[in-house]
């Protein structure tokens, strides 16, 4: 169980705002390793029913959500944008060294 977080206002040490970055990390961690389960369980999905790996479709559709979530809490949309094209990518290269590159875009 994580305890609750400090305002980051109130932190008064380079020690307190890294410990809080550290902490924050770690939760970062723990639902991207959710997210990276889900994609794992979309590879089996995808074999059964002929959807390829690269779905630029539902890639950019991805990409232009978190966009707009990074807006609506003050993170930068380029930032945001950055990151998860990194993550698609490297899921893209994890499914299709199971599924190869065919399949339809759905
Ligand atoms: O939604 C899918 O088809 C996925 O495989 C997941 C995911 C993603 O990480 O969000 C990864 C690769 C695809 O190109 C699109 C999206």
């Amino acid at each position: 169980m994580t305890s609750p977080r400090p305002d980051p206002a109130t932190l008064k040490t380079l020690a307190d705002c890294r410990a809080g970055i550290d902490a924050i990390d770690g939760e970062l961690m723990i639902l991207l390793a959710e997210r990276q389960a889900h994609v794992a369980q979309v590879v089996g999905i995808k074999a059964r029913e002929g959807v390829a790996a690269a779905a630029p479709t539902r890639a950019a559709a991805v990409i232009e959500r978190t966009r707009q979530l990074a807006l609506d809490v003050g993170v930068d949309a380029d930032l945001a944008e950055a990151l998860w094209q990194t993550m698609i990518d490297h899921f893209i290269t994890k499914e299709e060294a199971v599924l190869g590159k065919g399949g339809s875009d759905l």
